[in-house]
């Protein structure tokens, strides 16, 4: 059991769960917990941590706004973890400032309470039921009685599990785990809620499960901070987007900033060997359009790159009317984060 946080309910953040139609409970905003200001939920000026002699971070600065979904992507190591854990205030800067909701971070009661964090790791207990797991955090974070048991009732049935509540969790799945480690952090009804990395071992089922109540509780009014290395599950969920790289801040914006910033005009293409094939497809490429960037092989075809896709496409289309070529694949490539990635750090997610 690690990372745990002696907290004390303040009244501060979320207000009630209640039912929605599908059968979830998500919990329902007091306009009081609104931020009245755009004070940032999270703001961090050049903050470095260091672990003996790594530097796991290195002069982060970082924002994330009231009510958004930060997904936090980057490779193994590059720093995620540190970053949460310096967010709810477990681990202490080794240089540079991180404030939450204007307060400086894991100082106080008021202001940890205004946060719930779920570890990488699931630290719950194999031997006590749901239940009483629940029962255990929520008085970590100072509830009690009746307050607690209607927390605990309410939080079950959001996660769908309130029919296995009476189970030792050890009985349970990953998946069911997972979405009850969320559960724990969820209790005191957190402003902001931190993710690191909580489908890793989780079913698609159980994933998309847990992705619909996050996306209930953002719509709430919750801000979200979810760090992952799989493109995906961002590109499904955050609207704002940081892209951390050996412990440094690469870049970050709001997802669309950051596709029309970065993400290439792609065009894929896979020549047919029933028709001409050109010996040299970079040069034939580069002597049809004028346009063209870049041409790197992927799969079994190729990605060409210019300033705008559908101009490339039509270019490539009159050269090969000349040459009688015929495609097996040509399509116009959808702007991905994973193209974001590769221009920022120079190597694919995928590969490391
Ligand atoms: N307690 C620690 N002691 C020493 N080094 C550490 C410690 N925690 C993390 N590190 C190192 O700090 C760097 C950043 O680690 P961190 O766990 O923050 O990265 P991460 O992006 O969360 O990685 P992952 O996706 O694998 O969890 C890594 O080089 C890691 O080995």
């Amino acid at each position: 059991m690690t990372d745990a946080v002696l907290l004390k309910q303040t009244g501060e953040g979320l207000g009630t769960f209640t039912p929605i139609k599908d059968g979830l409970t998500v919990s329902k905003l007091l306009n009081s917990t609104r931020p009245k200001s755009e004070t940032q939920a999270v703001v961090s000026k050049d903050l470095s941590k260091t672990y003996g002699r790594t530097q796991a971070l290195d002069k982060v600065s970082i924002h994330v706004a009231p009510g958004s979904f930060y997904g936090l992507l980057g490779p193994n190591g590059a720093g995620k973890s540190t970053l949460m854990k310096l967010m709810v205030g477990v681990l202490a800067p080794s240089g540079g400032s991180i404030e939450v909701f204007g307060h400086k971070a894991g100082k106080g009661d008021e202001v940890r309470t205004m946060v719930g964090y779920v570890p990488q790791d699931v630290a719950l207990y194999g031997s006590l039921t749901g239940k009483q797991n629940l029962e255990f955090f929520g008085s970590m974070y100072g509830l009690r009685g009746r307050p607690l048991q209607q927390s605990i009732d309410e939080i079950l049935e959001f996660i769908g599990l309130t029919e296995k509540a009476g189970e030792a969790v050890k009985s349970y799945s990953g998946g069911m785990k997972r979405r009850l480690n969320i559960a724990a952090a969820l209790l005191h009804k957190p402003r902001l809620l931190l993710l690191d990395e909580p489908t890793v071992g989780v079913d698609p089922h159980s994933r998309q499960r847990m992705f619909e109540m996050l996306k209930h509780l953002q719509a709430q009014g919750a801000t979200i901070v979810y760090s992952s290395h799989y493109m995906e599950e961002v590109e499904e969920l955050c609207d704002t987007v940081g892209i951390i790289d050996h412990g440094q801040l690469v870049d970050q914006d709001p997802l669309p900033e950051l596709l029309a910033r970065y993400a290439g005009q792609e065009v894929y293409l896979e020549i047919s060997p029933d028709g001409t094939v050109p010996p040299d497809i970079p040069a034939w490429l580069a002597s049809c359009s004028t346009r063209l960037r870049s041409v790197r092989p992927l799969g079994s075809g190729w990605l060409a790159e210019a300033e705008n896709r559908a101009d490339l496409m039509a270019d490539i289309l009159a050269a090969a009317r000349q040459k009688a070529l015929i495609f097996r694949r040509l399509e116009l490539v959808k702007p991905s984060l994973e193209s974001v990635f590769l221009k920022l750090t120079g190597t694919s997610l995928r590969d490391q």
